[in-house]
């Protein structure tokens, strides 16, 4: 005996995050439940503006056909379906199916966008390993050079992922990449995509001895895992990417030629949050995952993230509803 429930959730987000051109206010989406012979299910369905190809709207169809389907006995294979949809789904497929663990990794790293202070309080309250992510790329780049230079001088035990998403021309990143001290310089895990394209940012990286990641260019069309000079890890956002499996896949092949695969964020609530930092712990468990977007919400969903004191919305609040 099967039966499905969709709800829709709209979550007010934290003085407005500003996604590429768009300032989002609210974070909506939507939640599934599977129930399956008393076994059940949740899953986050949640699109990311600016980000996902998939609108609300094309969601909303997906998922009623999806569980019409999956009610009546029969499955389709997700990856047919848009890749919030598919991710969703598979998180509550695997629930029932009890192939995601419990335990999650609850330790990512500490994401700031540009205030230096904000980043040295998180960092005091680290215990484990000390990585930190910084977005680049929104003020001078000399600016953001000397930053970073900074916090790898102050904090010896630190190493950055640095997140530029392909605003440099090639001169900007020599800019920042003049101001890091060249013993220092393999204390950057990663500057995810540096420049306009994947070329420039590979000429970028072999000129000034950076390590770079992949994020935009694992979303691409025709997208192959391939180790090459200087590209340390894939950034992996599940919600962006597929289901499960897409996943595991591109987990593997990463791991298979010694790259380092990170999960991370498409700002999800609590719910997908914990469900990411579950299968962060599971498939990549000597990574710190990239999930520090919590505290973008002022609200967590149904399920608490560990050690998070933000008030958390249940299904009887005013920001989730049947549908
Ligand atoms: O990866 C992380 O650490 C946090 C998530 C993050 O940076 C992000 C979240 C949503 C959309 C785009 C990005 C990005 O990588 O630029
Ligand atoms: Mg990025």
């Amino acid at each position: 005996m099967r039966s499905t429930k969709l709800y829709q959730y709209q979550l007010p987000v934290e003085t407005g995050i500003i996604l590429r051109q768009r300032r989002l206010k609210q974070r909506e989406g939507f939640i599934v439940h599977l129930l399956d012979n008393g076994r059940s299910g949740w899953g986050e369905i949640a699109p990311l503006p600016e980000f996902s190809h998939e609108s609300l709207a094309d969601v909303e169809k997906e998922l009623r056909h999806w569980l019409d389907i999956w009610q009546s006995g029969q499955s389709e294979h997700l990856d047919q379906y848009s890749p919030s949809v598919a991710f969703g789904l598979s998180c509550a497929l695997a629930e029932i199916e009890q192939t995601l663990g419990e335990k999650g990794n609850y330790q990512t790293a500490p994401l700031c966008y540009g205030d230096p202070d904000e980043l040295y309080a998180k960092l005091n309250q680290i215990t484990g390993e000390k990585i930190a992510k910084i977005k680049v790329g929104l003020y001078e780049a000399n600016r953001d050079g000397l930053i970073a230079d900074m916090f790898l001088e102050a904090i010896p035990d630190l190493k950055l992922r640095l997140d530029a998403n392909r605003s440099w021309t090639l001169e900007k990143a020599v800019q920042f990449a003049s101001k890091i001290a060249t013993n220092r310089k393999h204390r950057i895990q990663f500057i995810e995509e540096p420049c306009r394209t994947p070329e420039l940012s590979r000429q970028f990286a072999l000129e000034n001895q950076l390590s770079i990641a992949w994020d935009e260019s694992v979303r691409e069309p025709n997208f192959l895992v391939k180790k090459e000079p200087n590209l340390t890890a894939i950034i992996i956002k599940p919600t962006l990417t597929g289901s499960i499996q897409k996943c595991i896949n591109l987990i593997q092949q990463a791991h298979q030629q010694g790259i380092i695969a990170v999960i991370s964020s498409s700002i999800e609530s609590s719910l997908g949050l914990t469900q990411l930092a579950r299968f962060a712990h599971q498939y990549t468990p000597n990574t710190l995952p990239g999930l520090d977007t919590l505290n973008l919400m002022q609200y967590q969903l149904l399920r608490p993230w560990q050690g998070s004191t933000l008030p958390l919305a249940t299904l009887d609040s005013e920001f989730i509803w049947d549908i």
